[in-house]
């Protein structure tokens, strides 16, 4: 059926709704899947501070080439994002550059120094309306600053995203404890080092009747205590990146620091075990981690490179590689893990909402039957780390439209130059 946008919403669906379309742009649809725009709660936009790696805006290109319409910007900046000056600044940046909407997550400490809480209620009632706080890239491993942090975020629904990492068990690790990391002697981190930190996070979720997010979980134990925490009611959610869905700590033997990212790569095992887990449900979503770093900090010995790895724009072919190809999720699913939940989670308007006539128009049109070779050269992010490159993945995003505009169509990210980006939306998918 017809699809018909205009003026930044659904105006009509259903078999006749082209014949309205009048002067709109069409797009045909026909064998693609329309999904609702993608929504990332884990990206890092590295502005301010870091614009060699990524700006706000090659990243939020990057997000629509990806199939976003809105990601959450994590708080590892410089100067962090710890104030409501900063997370304005940010939002405020996003917004005006126009290619996906920008949500400044805020950081739970000053600084992100484990310390002292930062100002979690003047982020939240901020122009930002910030509403996940996150230490990302370190974790909060006080209990008393994590319960504190716990119990005020309930004044206004808001919810921390803990990068769970007890940083005693990791000091100066490298890469996942086991065989690989013994056998090529780097040192290892163990899952434990995760998983205690996601077992006493949900006790205390509970204890203050809070909401806890645990970001990027990588581990089978890991799945193990968000499945007991949920049989417990308590109010936890889950992510899984698509690295940790596909690739595996055997990629490091290379010692090729693209693959080196925190939380580690792990065992084949702890693959399937996130796979297992969501699609059954016990991971809520998954989110990109999209870290992007420049050559310097990632072309060099592997224990001298940073963590992390690029993954907005390719996001989108791992899920469907791993979860639906494979049969175990469906596109309905993929809307739900990619758009609906992180939304809700991130108590984000006008996101992740279901295609219905009044909605929001962002959508995102994608051709399942594509194939082709990941070219970080090729790609809209600043950074060239993808884990992907020179690697084949099923699925193309043809178009994403934010608000009924296009932001890319055809493939093609939608510039300025050619005036469209400015226009009133209105267009139409067969
Ligand atoms: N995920 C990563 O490997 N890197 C993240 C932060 C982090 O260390 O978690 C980054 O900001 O680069």
């Amino acid at each position: 059926m017809d699809v018909l946008l205009a003026d930044g919403v659904v105006a009509a669906i259903g078999p006749d709704a082209g014949a309205r379309a009048g002067e709109a742009t069409v797009v045909e649809g026909e064998g693609l899947v329309l999904l609702p725009g993608l929504v990332d709660l884990h990206t890092h936009l590295r502005e301010p501070g870091r614009e060699d790696a990524e700006t706000i805006r090659s990243g939020t290109r990057a997000a629509a080439a990806g199939g976003f319409t809105a990601v959450h910007a994590m708080a590892n900046t410089t100067p962090t994002q710890d104030t409501a000056g900063v997370v304005e600044q940010v939002w405020r940046l996003g917004r005006d550059a126009g290619w996906a909407d920008v949500h400044p997550v805020g950081a739970v400490s000053v600084g992100l120094a484990g310390e002292h809480l930062a100002e979690l209620g003047a982020m939240a009632s901020s122009a930002a309306r910030v509403r996940v706080f996150s230490d990302d890239g370190k974790c909060v491993h006080d209990p008393v600053l994590m319960r504190r942090a716990l119990e005020y975020v309930k004044a206004f629904d808001g919810v921390i995203a803990q990068h769970a990492q007890e940083p005693r068990l990791t000091d100066g690790a490298q890469m996942h404890e086991g065989v690989v990391s013994s056998e090529i002697g780097l040192a290892g981190w163990p899952a434990v080092a995760e998983e205690a930190i996601i077992a006493r996070d949900v006790l205390l979720a509970e204890h203050v009747g809070s909401r806890l997010h645990v970001c990027h979980l990588s581990t089978a134990g890991s799945v193990e205590i968000i499945r007991w925490a949920k049989s417990r009611g308590i109010d936890v959610t889950a992510e899984v990146t698509p690295h940790h869905l596909v690739l595996t700590d055997e990629l490091a033997r290379g010692y090729d620091p693209v693959f080196k990212v925190n939380p580690p790569l792990r065992t084949a095992e702890d693959v399937e075990a996130v796979r297992a887990g969501l699609a059954d449900g016990t991971i809520d979503i998954v989110a990109t981690d999209h870290a992007p770093h420049t050559r310097e900090d990632k072309d060099c010995e592997w224990a001298a490179a940073a963590f992390g790895m690029t993954g907005l724009e390719t996001a989108l072919a791992v899920v469907q590689e791993t979860m639906v190809d494979t049969g175990r999720l469906t596109w309905a699913d993929v809307a739900r893990v990619l758009s609906a939940a992180p939304a809700a989670i991130g108590r984000v308007e006008g996101q992740g909402r279901p295609i219905a006539v009044g909605e929001p128009g962002n959508l995102v049109l994608v051709d399942p039957s594509a194939r082709r070779t990941v070219e970080p050269a090729e790609q809209a992010t600043a950074s060239g780390n993808s884990p992907f490159r020179g690697r084949e993945l099923p699925g193309r995003v043809v178009a994403t439209f934010l608000r009924g505009r296009a932001t890319v169509l055809n493939g093609v990210l939608q510039d300025d130059a050619d005036g469209s980006r400015r226009a009133a939306g209105r267009g139409v998918g067969a």
